[in-house]
């Protein structure tokens, strides 16, 4: 390949997480990629594109290191963009040293940094930034709708629904400055009338996307859920049981959780993070009001709240938990095996589970309801791509800014601004931001007319 002056080194690492595996992967990115391969395999010719041919890797002196297989993905049709190299070895740590060691003497090769792989993937136009994105998230998914969330993603559903505002963005701003750059003549109504309601149908799009309930970064994330109630109902007792693990201690002593408690659950496929929290009541000393401080301001940012309520003394609930429960929280009544709590009773004139941690009397229905609750806050009613990071709502909402201020500007110059700063926020999100070169484009067809 002609070597890319941005990237004139050939760039290696293990693909494959380190320790003992029955394979472990060796990527090699670069022009020097083919020659790196040459120089493993003692010179032996080079097998067919995207072919894996056995090789017999070796040391300079000709010693074998290793028996392998090797795959080339010439330029570009490669991950990066670059001549790729492939090198599938035993897992071993001793023959991974080796052949790390052959690869970083020779002339113009050096070890990867992180993300380097991707990001000259990035550089090259394999992948816009959401993409890149997307396979980390991937990588790091852990269930099934993170999964499904990020494979979406990093087939270019959020980049292409970005892409299409932006170029509808930029047309409109192209209709702008042309009827700027000619201010003799007139920019016909119906112009004027294309130009606006294109940048009304856009900051009407946006801004349901962003109203969304950020339900793309909650899937990402994690579906926050803190468990509330007054001391000694088992909120301790119920987090451990629905993590299947003692992550909380547990006592008969009012009082016993201070910290809040985090624990990571897969529910139906939805990653979750579960607090538990200090009882609430008025505190006897100043660590437990602590505790109960953090409980309140958990429960606040939390986005489903579970409310325990102690059964043993049904039908009397706690004040203090009662004060909490509004139409979005979740409620259950705990310790039905102690009093005659109904499977369905009513709490707050709302509508409630019985339950009993310690028999595990209704937490099938408990598990079916939290399962669904969640579900019905994440699920995208749309089907739309997802916003899934900060940073893309972020420039999203500067975007909608920009159109909204370029809608009420005074003058046709300050307008025309404003479009391109709301199209210069949209480019910051995949990375694609030469609005200019986009311009010329549209700008080059517009004027043929006149
Ligand atoms: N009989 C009965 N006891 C339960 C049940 N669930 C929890 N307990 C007991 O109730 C006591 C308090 O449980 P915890 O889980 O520590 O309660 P908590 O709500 O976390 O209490 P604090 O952290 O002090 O606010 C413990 O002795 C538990 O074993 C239940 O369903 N039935
Ligand atoms: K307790
Ligand atoms: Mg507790």
């Amino acid at each position: 390949m002609k070597p890319n002056p941005m990237h004139p080194d050939t760039i290696f690492a293990p693909a494959t997480a380190p320790g003992r595996a029955g394979v472990a992967i060796v990527r090699i990115s670069g022009p020097a990629a083919d020659a790196a391969l040459s120089a493993l395999t003692a010179g032996a010719p080079l097998a067919a594109p995207r072919r894996a041919a056995r090789v017999k890797v070796v040391d300079a002196d000709g010693e074998p290191v290793d028996d392998g297989l090797a795959l080339r993905f010439p330029a570009p049709a490669s991950f990066t963009g670059e001549d790729v190299v492939e090198l599938h070895l035993h897992g071993s740590r001793a023959v991974l040293e080796a052949v790390m060691g052959l690869l970083a003497a020779q002339e113009g090769l050096r070890v990867a940094e992180p993300g380097e792989f991707t990001r000259r993937a990035f550089e090259n136009g394999k992948m816009d930034l959401t993409q890149a994105e997307a396979l980390a998230d991937l990588i790091d998914a852990e269930t099934a709708a993170q999964r499904r969330q990020a494979l979406r993603q990093m087939d270019g559903a959020l980049a292409r629904l970005i892409e299409d505002w932006r170029t509808r963005l930029v047309k409109a701003l192209g209709h702008f400055e042309a009827f700027i750059d000619f201010p003799d003549e007139d920019l016909p109504p119906e112009a004027q009338a294309a130009i606006w309601g294109a940048v009304e149908a856009l900051i009407a799009e946006m801004t349901a996307h962003l109203n969304d309930g950020r339900r793309g970064e909650r899937l990402r994330d994690g579906f926050h859920i803190a468990i509330i109630g007054p001391p000694n109902a088992g909120k301790s007792s119920l987090l451990n049981a629905l993590a299947r693990r003692e992550a909380a201690i547990v006592s008969d002593i009012a009082g016993t959780t201070r910290d809040v408690v985090d624990v990571h659950l897969d529910l139906g496929g939805y990653a979750v993070v579960l607090a538990d929290t200090a009882g609430l009541r008025e505190a006897a000393e100043a660590i437990e009001s602590e505790g109960i401080r953090r409980a309140r301001a958990r429960a606040e940012q939390a986005d489903l709240r579970l409310a325990v309520f102690d059964g043993a003394a049904w039908p009397d609930l706690d004040a203090h938990t009662l004060s909490l429960v509004d139409d979005s929280a979740l409620v259950v009544v705990n310790k039905a095996d102690l009093a005659a709590v109904p499977e369905a009773p009513t709490v707050a004139g709302r509508p409630a589970l019985g339950l009993s941690v310690k028999t595990g009397q209704g937490m099938d229905r408990l598990l079916a309801r939290l399962t669904e609750e969640v579900g019905a806050r994440l699920a995208g009613g749309t089907g739309a791509p997802a916003l899934t990071r900060e940073r893309h709502r972020r420039a999203l909402a500067e975007c909608v800014e920009a159109l909204t201020q370029a809608r009420a500007a005074a003058l046709p110059e300050l307008a025309g601004e404003d479009l391109r700063m709301a199209a210069r926020a949209l480019g910051r999100i995949t990375g694609r931001v030469e609005v200019d070169e986009l311009l010329d484009v549209i700008f080059r067809d517009f004027c043929i007319g006149k």
